[in-house]
């Protein structure tokens, strides 16, 4: 509802941003309205804390953790690598029924705005140029269809694994769009559940919101643990209620080797009574951008990469591992009951984090200005750092060439980019058919060398065989499909191939 314009100037007066009115005279009618609706939507209320806690945050900034904190005991972290095949197995099966009891969702953070690509769309539209050109997007729809039907194999149901997502402003509508013109990639849409996440203002040093344009505030969304509220603002909890959700897999949209409603994750933090879950790797290096999973004054959370000092990342424990080594991948568990607690008692005193960046704005005199170093504060919540109000918090370390490979940066950056998560899912993907009993043949008839089968540099790329995950969720099923096989790379396994493939 559009607030009238007195009383936005009244309340702008009280929260000490009259400014945000300078240029109203010379705005034309339509941009009038815009603006007005805008303004309207701002919580003018809460600006004035807003804008004080943004400055006195910038000018003093939290005190470091670093001496607070300790590492998780490695004992207390449940791990792939260290477990029984049977526990495993065991855990496997737990998720499985669950999800076959439609008990699980799957909740992606999509309204990030990706600077760090730098692509003018959402980032789960990308395509890394995958042989079948399919972008993170379709892998992660495949991915739900094919867990759905394991658990359906498993216990004779009819699953749905319903797939929440949270965008931003920035996010929603493009993303929607390409939903729309993908089918859905072949989910019902009803299972699909967009919603947005708030945007607050970018505010100066000295407290003053940002005017990007005449008649436009700098806005950014509230970060990813704006979930907490986007959830209550568009009533996600009871939808999950009404659907009887009882777990959700909360994960981030730019790893490719993402494992949604991972059975083995959610069987295990189940089997553990966790109310609360992070998947972590071990860190590759010091500086590596992850957070790291330890505890700070005996309570399990994140310390974020960008708040940790570099002395304290580099510690190292007698065998030279690294004392800080439980890098989280954005991969959580929550249960319900846990989100409606934090969605009650929590969600306001969620921490929020200052990140001060370089704000378009327009100057007093009306000119457009880009400044070249930043100008400005956008305030952002987390996601994991609701971790402290668990009862039970669980770690769970995967293996990373497995599990793990963001796309974060554009190919000029040496990690992390379009190229290294393409190579990371088709090592993966040779690594899969080799264990089914496949011989891989390069372009000669010659069978590949076990290198070509491994994550590498961008001058000695795996090769090409790429598992759809309509066929493959991990690795399963390919045996009676590739055993005793040679198989010429480039490879596509896709279900049409599949199905050839069984008739001979
Ligand atoms: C705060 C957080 O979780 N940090 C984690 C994130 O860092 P990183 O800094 O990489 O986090 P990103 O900025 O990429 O955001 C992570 C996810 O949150 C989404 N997003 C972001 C901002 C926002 O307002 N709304 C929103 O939905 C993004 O679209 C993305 O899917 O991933 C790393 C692993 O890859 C982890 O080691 C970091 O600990």
């Amino acid at each position: 509802m559009t607030v009238p314009l007195e009383e936005v100037k009244r309340r702008l007066e009280l929260a000490g941003q009259p400014h945000l009115l300078h240029f109203w005279p010379e705005l034309s009618e339509d941009e009038r309205q815009l603006f007005l609706q805008e303004l309207s939507q701002l919580d003018l209320d809460g600006l004035r804390g807003h804008c004080e806690e943004a400055a006195a945050a910038a000018a003093a900034p939290a005190a470091s953790l670093d001496r607070h904190i300790e590492p998780v005991p490695a004992e207390l972290i449940g791990s792939v690598r260290r477990s029984e095949q049977s526990s495993l197995a065991e855990w496997e099966r737990e998720g499985l029924l669950q999800i076959s009891q439609n008990h699980v969702g799957v909740l992606l953070l999509a309204g990030g705005q990706g600077t760090r690509l730098g692509v003018p769309y959402p980032k789960g539209m990308y395509n890394v140029e995958l042989p079948s050109g399919k972008t993170l997007y379709q892998i992660q729809a495949e991915r739900i269809h094919r867990v759905q039907e394991l658990a359906d194999m498993q216990y004779a149901s009819k699953s749905i694994v319903p797939w929440y997502i949270m965008t931003s402003e920035f996010t929603l509508a493009p993303t929607e769009a390409f939903f729309q013109e993908n089918d859905y990639f072949g989910l019902k849409p009803s299972n699909v559940i967009m919603f947005e996440q708030r945007m607050i203002p970018a505010v100066t040093f000295d407290g003053k919101v940002i005017l990007q344009g005449k008649g436009k505030i700098a806005m950014a969304p509230d970060g990813n643990g704006g979930l907490y509220k986007a959830l209550v603002d568009n009533k996600v909890l009871e939808d999950m209620e009404k659907r009887g959700v009882e777990y959700l897999h909360v994960y981030c949209v730019d790893n490719i080797l993402v494992k949604m409603a991972d059975p083995v994750f959610i069987g295990f933090c189940v089997s553990k009574g966790a109310d609360c879950g992070a998947k972590v790797v071990e860190k590759a290096y010091p500086a590596e951008p992850v957070g790291v999973v330890c505890r700070v004054k005996g309570v399990a959370q994140v310390v974020e990469y960008s708040e940790i000092q570099p002395e304290t990342a580099e510690l190292r424990g007698p065998g030279g591992e690294l004392v800080y080594s439980a890098g989280n991948i954005c991969n959580h568990f929550f249960t319900r009951a846990f989100l409606q607690d934090v969605a009650d008692k929590f969600e306001g005193q969620l921490k929020q984090h200052v990140a001060l960046k370089k704000v378009q704005f327009v100057d007093t005199q009306g000119n457009q200005v880009k400044p070249t170093k930043p100008n400005g504060i956008k305030m952002e919540k987390f996601v994991f750092d609701v971790f402290p109000f668990s009862r039970n918090f669980v770690a769970f370390e995967v293996v990373r060439e497995d599990e793990f490979s963001p796309l974060k940066n554009a190919n000029s950056a040496a990690s992390d980019n379009p190229t290294t998560a393409r190579n990371a899912l088709l090592a993966q993907h040779c690594r899969w058919a080799a264990a089914a009993g496949a011989t891989l043949l390069d372009q000669h008839g010659k069978p590949l060398p076990p290198a070509a089968m491994s994550v590498s540099d961008a001058d000695r790329p795996p090769a090409q065989c790429e598992i759809s995950p309509l066929v493959s969720y991990f690795g399963e099923g390919l045996e009676s499909l590739l055993k005793g096989k040679k198989v010429a790379t480039p490879f596509i396994l896709d279900q049409k191939q599949a199905k050839e493939l069984q008739g001979h």
